[in-house]
Formats: structure tokens, sequence, C-alpha cells
């Protein structure tokens, strides 16, 4: 069945982001997303500019692309879009990658739940504060992170500002058990201008760790830049 819409494989680069951050890593990314976050780096997934680019594929034509790409030289895929838990369709390419071997990693923002999240070996769930102009479903949040209890899951939040940083202190404090990071927040997602992103990027850095740091509540957070924009800037299929 070709029923899974895809935007880009790429690869192999390293996660970016995020608990497996460095983890040398293929990239499949996915068409369309439930949410509009008003600052999403990869807002061609949903708001239509790159339609004509959206490919119905199976998991088996995606299996075969990743392995044309990446040849020898991966053994781990993360599924990102978009919103991948939108799709029930990709709970067989979990599978195919699984049988071959490959540990597979996911990107979501916990707004969808499927049964094939319980196969990923690395779930990073990220709530949208309140800077994206979204709203949290907490039922829905709790939900998937309940169902994923004996998985490894990661909560990730991206802050911008101060409203954003007490938001994260929240989701934080919900669910005290789940390893939690925060990451800094890329407010110009269309430069080319690599140098003034990267020096920008690098001082919201700072004082997003100057607030981690000074605060108590996040004692055990982890604070992270997205490395692949230190690297790369704004760069596609990095
Ligand atoms: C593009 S999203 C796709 C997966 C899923 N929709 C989600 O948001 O978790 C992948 C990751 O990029 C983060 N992200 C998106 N736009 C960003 C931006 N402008 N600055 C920093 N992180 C961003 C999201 O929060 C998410 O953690
Ligand atoms: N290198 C790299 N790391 C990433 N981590 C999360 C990404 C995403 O867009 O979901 C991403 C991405 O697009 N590239
Ligand atoms: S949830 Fe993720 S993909 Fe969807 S709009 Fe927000 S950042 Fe972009
Ligand atoms: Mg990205």
């Amino acid at each position: 069945m070709t029923n899974i819409p895809v935007l880009e494989i790429f690869g192999p680069t390293i996660q970016g982001e995020g608990m497996v951050i460095g983890q040398k890593t293929m990239f499949v990314r996915t068409a369309g997303c439930d949410y509009r976050c008003t600052w999403c780096d990869s807002a061609f997934t949903w708001d239509g500019t790159a339609k004509d680019l959206i490919r119905q594929m199976s998991a088996e034509d995606i299996w075969q692309e990743l392995k044309q790409i990446g040849g020898d030289n991966f053994s781990h895929v993360t599924i990102s879009g978009g919103n991948p838990a939108l799709l029930s369709s990709l709970g067989e390419l979990v599978l195919l990658l699984k049988e071959n071997g490959v540990t597979t990693a996911i990107e979501t923002q916990g707004s969808k739940w499927q049964d094939w999240l319980l196969a990923i070996d690395e779930v990073t769930v990220s709530p949208k504060p309140p800077s994206s102009g979204m709203e949290t479903n907490f039922t829905m949040l709790s939900t998937v992170l309940t169902n994923l209890k004996d998985s490894r899951v990661s909560l990730k939040v991206v802050v911008f500002d101060d409203t954003d940083f007490a938001y994260a202190k929240d989701i934080h404090a919900r669910y005290p058990h789940i390893p939690f990071f925060v990451q800094v927040g890329n407010d110009d997602v269309h430069t080319t201008d690599d140098t003034l992103l990267i020096s920008r990027l690098l001082r919201k850095y700072e004082w997003l760790i100057e607030k981690a740091v000074s605060c108590k509540e996040m004692n055990d957070a982890k604070v992270l830049p997205q490395l692949h924009a230190l690297v790369w800037g704004n760069k596609r299929g990095v």
C-alpha cells in the first residue's frame, strides 16, 4: 500500500535535538500536521507550499530509498513531520525497520496516539508553549505519556520567552519522572544569513541556560540548542 505521505528522506546526518542529540540517523519527514505553530521550522509540511513534492509511498518504498541514500552508513532512523502520529499507516514502516535491525526514533507533539508508538525505541514528545499559538490538550498528552510508561520517552519544550519558560516549568512539574529538555527557539526560520543566525541562536542559548540554572524547578532539566541549526543554519534536508 502506498499510503504514507512523505516529504523528505535524508541522511545520514546527526540528530540535532533532544534525548539522542548527536546520534547518527536518517530522517523520514511525513506531510501533514494537526497544529499550525507560528514559528514552525517545517511549515512546508502543512502550509501547502510543498504539496507538489509529497510522495505517497509504501513502507517498502521508503526502506529501499533509505538504503539507496544511506548505504551501509546508518542503523538508526528518525521519523518526523509534520505530525507522524496522524498516520496509522506508519506502523508498517516501524515494523519493517525493526525487522532489519534498524533502531527508530520519533518526533511528535503528543496530540495524537498510535499503537505503533510502542514499537519506537526513542519517543520525543514536544508539547507546544504559548508562543506557538497552540493550546495543549492535557488529557490527550497525559494519555500518550501514560501509554508510553514503559518506553524510552522524553519531553522537549521549545522556549522563546519568559511565558514559554513558565509553561516549560509547568510541563516538567506535571510529569516529573520523564526526562525533560528545554530547547532554544529559532525565531528566524527563513534567513540564509548563517553567520547572523548562528550568533543569534548562541545568544538565545546563553539566555536559556541563564534562565534554567537560576531556577530550582529546572535542577534536573537538560538545556539544548538545535545543534543542526548551529552547523547548517536553516538549510533543509540536514
Ligand atoms: C518540526 S517538528 C515535527 C514534529 C512534531 N510536529 C513536533 O512539533 O514535535 C520537530 C521539532 O522541531 C521543533 N521546532 C519546530 N520549529 C522550531 C523552531 N522555530 N525553533 C526551535 N524548534 C522548533 C518542534 O518543537 C519539534 O520538537
Ligand atoms: N539534524 C536534524 N536534527 C533534527 N532533529 C529534529 C528534527 C526535525 O525536524 O524534526 C531535525 C532535523 O530536521 N535535522
Ligand atoms: S506541531 Fe510540529 S510540525 Fe506541527 S506546526 Fe508545530 S512544530 Fe510544526
Ligand atoms: Mg527540524
